[in-house]
């Protein structure tokens, strides 16, 4: 039986634009995503939680984490999770770098990446009102041409939708572009739009290697990313 495979990339990567996740690629957030779980927790009079098992619920955006927090517990409605997540905001808004910093090498590499002229972009599965003071407040912001939030689009990672809308706009074809991401999301969207994909082995994909999503490379620091680059 004939096995259909996706079109594989080899380093090193053309890479005219380098599109990059941002919980658990760019910046460690999984300490103030747990400070504010445990907070609404705590404000439902539920047992708060330690923060590798808040790690395993990131990557499918906010409402998801509460979701998932919840369950813990009970499986809960959609009016408690409404009520939860609105609990979550009030707080995660106004804590969203108490202790969440880029990783080590990020900020240089992403200023290198640009020096050679190449274009960046971030998409992440984080709400815009989320992701903007977020970069912003890390000093990040401006490296970034095209920043895609889980909200932006009708369709989020992992669909190909925000990938194929960066590749449109920045007018850069899907295999002249690269993804670096840390989970299932990433490399699922990168597949699905034909964008080569680059994992990151220190971000949150829960338990899973990352290997074992066959990426077209994985790095255990950012900056290794600058070796792989044509
Ligand atoms: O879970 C989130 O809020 C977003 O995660 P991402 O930046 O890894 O896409
Ligand atoms: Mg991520």
């Amino acid at each position: 039986m004939a096995v259909l495979m996706k079109p594989r990339f080899q380093p090193p990567f053309t890479a005219k634009a380098v599109v990059i996740d941002l919980d658990g690629t760019l910046i460690d957030t999984a300490g103030d995503l747990a400070a504010a779980a445990n907070r609404m927790l705590q404000e439902l009079g539920r047992p708060t939680v330690e923060l590798p098992i808040i790690r395993g619920f990131i990557g499918n955006g906010v409402k998801e984490l509460v979701r998932r927090t919840l369950r813990l517990t009970e499986e809960p409605s959609d009016d408690m999770v409404n009520e939860a997540f609105a609990i979550y905001m009030a707080h995660y808004k106004n804590h969203l770098h108490d202790t969440s910093r880029p990783y080590p090498g990020v900020q240089e590499t992403v200023e290198a990446l640009r020096r050679e002229g190449r274009v960046l972009g971030c998409i992440t599965n984080k709400r815009d009102e989320l992701t903007q003071p977020l970069l912003k407040a890390l000093g990040l912001h401006h490296y970034f041409q095209i920043i895609l939030s889980g909200d932006t689009l009708p369709k989020r990672k992992p669909d190909p939708m925000p990938l194929l809308h960066a590749s449109h706009v920045l007018g850069i074809a899907a295999e002249d572009m690269l993804l670096v991401g840390d989970s299932r999301n990433d490399t699922e969207a990168a597949f699905g739009a034909g964008v080569p994909v680059v994992c990151v082995t220190y971000g949150y994909n829960g338990d899973q290697d990352v290997r074992e999503l066959n990426p077209d490379a994985v790095i255990d620091e950012f900056a290794d990313l600058s070796n792989l680059l044509a």
